[in-house]
């Protein structure tokens, strides 16, 4: 038993709190104030859709694809990929891209009160991760802690059009702010707006796809001892019991009222990924394992065992609007070293 897992994760340098950015070569808070601006560049994919590439002046980068306001691409500074992306992927409209982080979001079922990821169906992520986005010219102002020295970043969004109606007949406005910060942290915020005349609910999830060495040498911390609705078994609702998440077989879980912090750790890599999050109380976790990627025509021969979704997400209640209303969810990715 190790008691370091038994534990909500706390500030420390490895899970340094929101916003602060740690120096994991001076192995002190950053001072940020020395570094050249990031830059980005757009272009154009094999597909023809247009895409971003964020760069930080320490040179990690970030791909944003318009399809689907998606990231497609982390990498660190040294060039390693910390993303999974499915060598089955279909990358061309309508299909949603297998890896990355699609923005799920604008479930159809929602209002019918059928929840996200307890539904099987086409859409049952929302229809956002397949349709073309643009580039906001005109974006809100960065927040103070968007701005500092050295992030690179883009924002996107996606307006509803009236054949969106078909899927779900609110009118509404999602933007994405995707951030770089010089020393590689990608921060992810999104607003959702009501431009309806009534209100609406939705639910949203950061679907995120790390790449990892081999699951088992996996472990998920932060959400000991919550409460989790298991997908597998019609969203029943159980409290776990163990000390950190391990993978012996497939996981589809939504932990609900999580802390701000979760941790996956990888032992083979000795890398631990940190998913600071706001505005998303719950964590999904799903491998869908040996089986069940058989099943799924874009997923690869046993390319289960190189990926991990960890979810920021809001599902277990659904996010309510009136007209004129707007959500924002936030998530913070960095990744660490770790010695053992
Ligand atoms: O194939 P999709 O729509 O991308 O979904 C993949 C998985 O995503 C997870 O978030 C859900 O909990 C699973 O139930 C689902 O199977």
């Amino acid at each position: 038993m190790c008691e370091v897992h038994c534990v909500r994760l706390r500030p420390s340098p490895q899970y340094p709190p929101f916003g602060v950015r740690w120096d994991h070569h001076l192995r002190r808070p950053m001072d940020q104030a020395s570094y050249p601006p990031g830059r980005l560049e757009v272009s154009e994919d094999e597909n023809g859709v247009s895409q971003v590439v964020l760069h930080s002046p320490r040179r990690a980068s970030a791909r944003i694809s318009l399809y689907g306001g998606q990231v497609r691409s982390w990498k660190t500074e040294r060039g390693e990929e910390l993303l999974f992306t499915s060598c089955k992927a279909i990358f061309k409209p309508p299909v949603a891209v297998r890896g990355g982080i699609p923005i799920c979001c604008i479930n159809v079922l929602c209002d019918f009160l059928i929840k996200f990821g307890n539904h099987v169906s086409v859409e049952q992520h929302g229809f956002v991760r397949n349709r073309i986005w643009v580039i906001d010219e005109n974006p809100a102002p960065l927040q103070p802690t968007d701005s500092s020295t050295g992030n690179a970043s883009i924002d996107l969004v996606y307006k509803s059009i009236d054949d969106d109606l078909r899927f779900w007949p609110h009118c509404f406005e999602l933007r994405l702010r995707v951030i770089l910060s010089v020393d590689g942290f990608l921060t992810l915020i999104s607003r959702v707006r009501n431009v309806d005349c009534k209100p609406f609910s939705f639910s949203f999830a950061y679907h995120t796809y790390f790449s990892v060495s081999d699951i088992s040498e996996v472990r998920v911390e932060g959400l000991e001892t919550l409460d989790y609705l298991d997908n597998l078994l019609h969203r029943e609702r159980f409290t776990d019991q163990g000390e950190a998440i391990t993978f012996e077989s497939e996981v589809d879980r939504v932990y609900v009222s999580t802390s701000d912090t979760v941790g996956v750790s990888d032992h083979e890599k000795k890398r631990t990924f940190v998913i600071k999050k706001k505005g998303l109380p719950d964590v999904v976790v799903w491998n869908p394992w040996d089986k069940k990627s058989k099943a799924i025509t874009d997923f690869g021969k046993d390319e289960y065992k190189h990926m991990l979704c960890v979810d920021a997400a809001a599902t277990e209640n659904s996010i309510t609007q009136k007209p004129g209303e707007e959500w924002t969810g936030r998530v913070e990715l960095s990744v660490t070293k770790t010695r053992n």
